[in-house]
């Protein structure tokens, strides 16, 4: 933490000179500018195969649908309304130290796009001239404010401005920890979306799921990070007996086993033999990812009341939430359903009262009022109510 406050303090001193001496510093790179050229977007675009592009293009269809879909509506009333306005300038974050995320791109910015977000500020550190998350970006249209900078750094920015990056008003998107870290620093001088830790999932399944989809489904989940976490509930010891030895066979021949394996030492089961005690263990975990593939799903997951997000039966498996369902993936974990959502269009809004009241109901409301400041002992309150009465 104290470091990252050093790295915070030092972007606010030295504003660009500092993300040029960072950016040497953790990521080895010698850079003369921290903007992206437009140019080298679209030529990321461009040489991507036409499948992978039309993937990502189906992506950014169905996430648009889907967030159109649920923009929280203005409730317009003759005396109280409250009205919902996008945000002026947003930060995002797209991880790239170890791995690139197209998806991440799609999953944080059509949000922000449906939104109505008038400027998207990107921050990344991938510095090779050619990616998939540069192509991404050229598909959401977000080309004018792409910097090459990453880490705590790269918040700092986003949160108090550089020379040539703009101050933005909210950060959102995933990162490791000292990004994690960073946003939990800044936040207050600038809004932030949740702090989204180690990725996990619940699965409760029945036999009616083959165990080979079952294992599938784990190691998904497992092959994220070595802190990843999985909860496998199930009615049948036998079954999960089952399921256990099949992981066991198949992690050998997995392409990212050894990170499967070290999250495997996180994973726990149980048997849970009645529809109160499974509900209690879901809603009190309230997992980042909770997938229900049983014959009951549908009267379970009516009951569910916290999750990142539920996927309800065997062809909605966490894995195409991560890609092309539409919900963004960026969901909180760590027992933050219980109190927090998905990252999702309405972020990227705000919202206030507008209050009109009519001379009928000052007469009817009036007095209220002036009896409740003069208890408060606000006299100036009453009588800016009072004196309307007399004028009347
Ligand atoms: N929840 C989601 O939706 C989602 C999606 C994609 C990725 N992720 C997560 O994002 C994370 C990506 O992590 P990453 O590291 O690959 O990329 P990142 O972009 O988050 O972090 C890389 C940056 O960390 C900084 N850094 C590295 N070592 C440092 C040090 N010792 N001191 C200070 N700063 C340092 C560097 O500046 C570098 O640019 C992973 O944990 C991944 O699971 C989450
Ligand atoms: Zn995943």
């Amino acid at each position: 933490m104290i470091a990252v406050q050093a790295i915070i303090d030092k972007v606010k001193v030295d504003g660009d000179q500092a993300l040029y001496s960072l950016t040497k510093e953790f990521d080895q790179q010698d850079l003369d500018k921290l903007k992206v050229d437009p140019a080298l977007l679209k030529a990321s675009w461009d040489a991507l195969e036409p499948e992978l592009q039309q993937a990502l293009k189906l992506t950014k269809q169905r996430i648009e649908d889907y967030e159109t879909k649920i923009l929280y509506k203005d409730h317009q009333d003759d005396e109280l309304s409250y009205v919902y306005r996008p945000l002026e300038r947003v930060g995002i974050y797209i991880p790239g130290g170890t791995a690139l995320y197209p998806s991440s791109v799609l999953m944080t910015i059509v949000p922000a796009l449906v939104a109505g977000v008038k400027d998207i500020i990107v921050t990344t550190p991938v510095f090779q001239p050619n990616n998939i998350t540069f192509a991404a970006l050229y598909l959401c249209g977000v080309t004018d404010y792409v910097f090459t900078v990453g880490g705590a750094q790269a918040i700092a920015a986003l949160a108090y401005g550089t020379e040539s990056i703009p101050k933005v008003d909210k950060i959102c998107g995933p990162g490791n920890a000292y990004v994690a870290m960073a946003k939990r620093l800044v936040f207050g001088d600038v809004g932030i979306d949740s702090i989204a830790g180690p990725s996990e999932i619940l699965l409760y399944v029945d036999e009616s799921t083959p165990v080979d989809a079952v294992v599938y489904d784990l190691f998904a989940q497992a092959e994220h990070d070595a802190n990843a976490r999985t909860f496998l509930l199930s009615e049948s010891q036998e079954y999960v007996d089952r399921i256990e030895e099949r992981m066991e066979e198949l992690v050998e021949s997995q392409v990212r086993g050894d990170i499967i394996k070290a999250s495997m030492d996180n994973n726990h089961y149980a048997i849970v033999d009645s529809r109160d005690k499974l509900l209690e263990v879901i809603d009190y975990i309230g997992a980042e990812h909770v997938s229900i593939q049983h014959k009951d799903q549908d009267s379970i997951v009516e009951a569910i009341n916290y999750a990142g997000a539920v996927f309800k039966g065997f062809y909605s498996m966490e894995a195409i939430g991560d890609y092309v369902a539409g919900p963004s993936h960026v969901l909180p974990t760590n027992r933050n359903a219980r109190f927090s959502h998905g990252l999702n269009a309405n972020d990227f809004r705000t919202s206030h009262a507008i209050i009109s009241i009519k001379k009928a109901t000052y007469n009817q409301i009036a007095p209220a009022a002036e009896k409740i400041a003069q208890s408060e002992g606000l006299f100036a309150h009453q009588r800016s109510v009072s004196i309307r009465r007399e004028s009347l």
